[in-house]
């Protein structure tokens, strides 16, 4: 299980580990010092063969401090290296302080302002100005490095950001202010922070071990590190015995004719991820348009409120998928339905059956339970949940910013069941806090995945696995991380209809 910490976890966990005796502060600013000498020789191997130039620039904090850690070793390395500070040496703190003196015996220490003439001729530039401690965003002075900066990226020198990329809330991923650094390769230490995979984060983010014993310090957080989706492949097996009513039964509604692809997308998708049986439930007038396409799917008619009654008087019918192509009158009459129905189980409400409540999400969030799961991309969120998505979207300027983490906590408890919030960065979260983000960035990069109709697939696969009997929480994301492997199994070129068919290629490649 991958963790991703927040600035304030971090803080908490590195004192806890130096209260506990285990280490020291000292020790920390070294390894993570180190770490990020070693992962600069790792990323770029042509710069560990011969001396090269560095350009550090510290900030006032121990970010800084790991800065000087850097320029010590590199320095120890042959290499030419120039470092440059922010700040009053004097007002350093202790382990910062101790490594910059240690630096001073070896170099010279410029201010700031003196760094964009060194910048022009570096083979590598670390940005040690902020990590988790940045409080606001950088003032006018830094706009002089930062547009070196950005000479660098065009001349196309190796940037490594300590931690995180100055100007760059590690809670959030967002920017803080106009002069947020960018970086190639950001080396975070002990566990990535949440900032590192939620936004539009540019370059790569790594963790480099520091040596601390996360899990005896967890006892002091009042909130649950979130964490990166780790699937269980057992939810996903089928055993040799099994009958097809084992693994439930799907219902999917349409809506009418010419408006049938969506649904018929969802079903397909819930049949592949492993539903015993999926039906589609269509009005009389798209009866013939929908028969004509399917085969192993079942279709039910389904013309109104009261017809979704009754079909779902079979206690079968575990799980309902409402949303994909169904209009967003139809949603109204049949969301109450099916959110009542007494049988059913699990519900998924994507696309119209979110946006029909528009106008009154509380009405909708007063039907809901545990069992729902809702699926709203960013336009569907900010319907639903406007007020969340205004502070979402406000531009911070000071840190730590609301994040998407929060906003999706906040909408699930606010809704009463699971919220995921679509997105390369996926969050998705329960009424009780706990929240998990599918990451489809740096190596998992899935750019194919922005394809009309995705989002009805994966609303399928939701479906499938809760028809399967697997929980809410667990099926939101499993099936997002199985999104995000069919669209890289498939690659370039994918369109929706792929993304069911690649799901047995990633099984096998699973051992399912
Ligand atoms: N946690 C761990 O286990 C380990 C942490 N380690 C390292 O420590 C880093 C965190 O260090 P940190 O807490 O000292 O914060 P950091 O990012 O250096 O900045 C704080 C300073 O910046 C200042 N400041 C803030 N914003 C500003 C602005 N816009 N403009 C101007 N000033 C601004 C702020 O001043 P103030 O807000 O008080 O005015 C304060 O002086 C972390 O990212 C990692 O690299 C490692 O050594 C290994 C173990
Ligand atoms: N650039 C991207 N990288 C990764 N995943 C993406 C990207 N763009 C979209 N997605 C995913 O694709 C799906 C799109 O869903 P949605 O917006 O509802 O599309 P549609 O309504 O066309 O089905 C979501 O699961 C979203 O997370
Ligand atoms: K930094």
């Amino acid at each position: 299980m991958t963790e991703l910490l927040t600035a304030a976890q971090m803080r908490a966990i590195e004192q806890a580990a130096i209260e506990s005796g285990e280490v020291t502060g000292l020790e920390l600013m070294e390894r993570a010092g180190r770490g990020v000498v070693e992962a600069v020789f790792e990323e770029w191997p042509e710069l560990a063969e011969t001396s090269h130039r560095a350009v550090v620039l510290c900030g006032p904090g121990n970010n800084g401090g790991d800065g000087f850690v850097v320029a010590r070793l590199l320095k120890e390395w042959g290499w030419d290296v120039e470092v440059f500070l922010y700040g009053d040496p004097a007002r350093l703190p202790s382990d910062a302080r101790v490594n910059y003196e240690r630096w001073a015996a070896l170099g010279e220490v410029l201010p700031l302002s003196a760094a964009p003439s060194a910048m022009t001729e570096t083979d590598l530039l670390v940005d040690a100005l902020f990590g988790t401690g940045l409080g606001r965003g950088l003032s006018d002075e830094f706009q002089d490095v930062w547009d070196s900066h950005l000479d660098c990226i065009a001349d196309g020198v190796a940037i490594v950001a300590v931690d995180i990329a100055s100007g760059v809330c590690a809670d959030s991923g967002k920017e803080i202010g106009i002069y947020a650094f960018v970086a190639e390769l950001e080396v975070s230490f002990h566990r990535l922070k949440q900032g590192h995979v939620l936004g539009d984060r540019m370059g790569r983010a790594i963790v480099k071990d520091i040596g601390i014993n996360t899990w005896q310090h967890h006892g002091s957080q009042t909130c649950e590190p979130v964490t990166l989706v780790c699937i269980e492949e057992s939810s996903l097996f089928k055993t040799p015995f099994d009958h097809k009513y084992d693994h439930g039964h799907a219902l999917i509604l349409s809506g009418g004719a010419g408006k049938t692809g969506a649904a018929r997308l969802a079903a397909r998708a819930s049949l592949r991820i492993g539903a015993g049986l999926v039906t589609l439930g269509v009005p009389g007038a798209a009866q013939m348009e929908v028969a004509g396409q399917i085969t192993a799917l079942m279709l039910r008619r389904v013309e109104d409120g009261d017809g979704l009654a009754s079909v779902l008087e079979d206690e079968r019918l575990n799980a309902v998928c409402l949303g994909p192509g169904l209009g967003a009158e139809r949603a109204r009459e049949l969301v109450p339905m099916a959110v009542r129905a007494e049988h059913t189980p699990y519900i998924v409400l994507d696309a119209d059956a979110l946006t029909a409540f528009a106008e009154e999400p509380e009405a909708l969030f007063g039907m809901l339970h545990e069992g729902c799961v809702l699926t709203p991309h960013g336009g569907e969120f900010a319907r639903l949940f406007p007020d969340i998505a205004e502070k979402l979207k406000a531009v911070p300027t000071k840190g730590p910013a609301y994040s998407k983490v929060d906003a999706t906590r906040e909408a699930a408890a606010r809704a009463g069941c699971v919220v995921l919030f679509k997105g390369p960065d996926t969050v998705i979260a329960d009424p009780d806090g706990r929240c998990i983000i599918n990451s489809a960035q740096y190596e998992r990069a899935a750019p194919w995945l922005a394809t009309a109709g995705s989002g009805d697939v994966l609303a399928g696969f939701i479906t499938g696995l809760l028809a399967r009997g697997v929980a809410p929480m667990q099926a939101a994301e499993t099936a997002a991380w199985l999104h995000v492997e069919c669209a890289r199994s498939f690659g370039p070129g994918l369109i929706a209809e792929d993304l069911p068919e690649e799901l047995p290629k990633v099984f096998r490649d699973l051992g399912l």
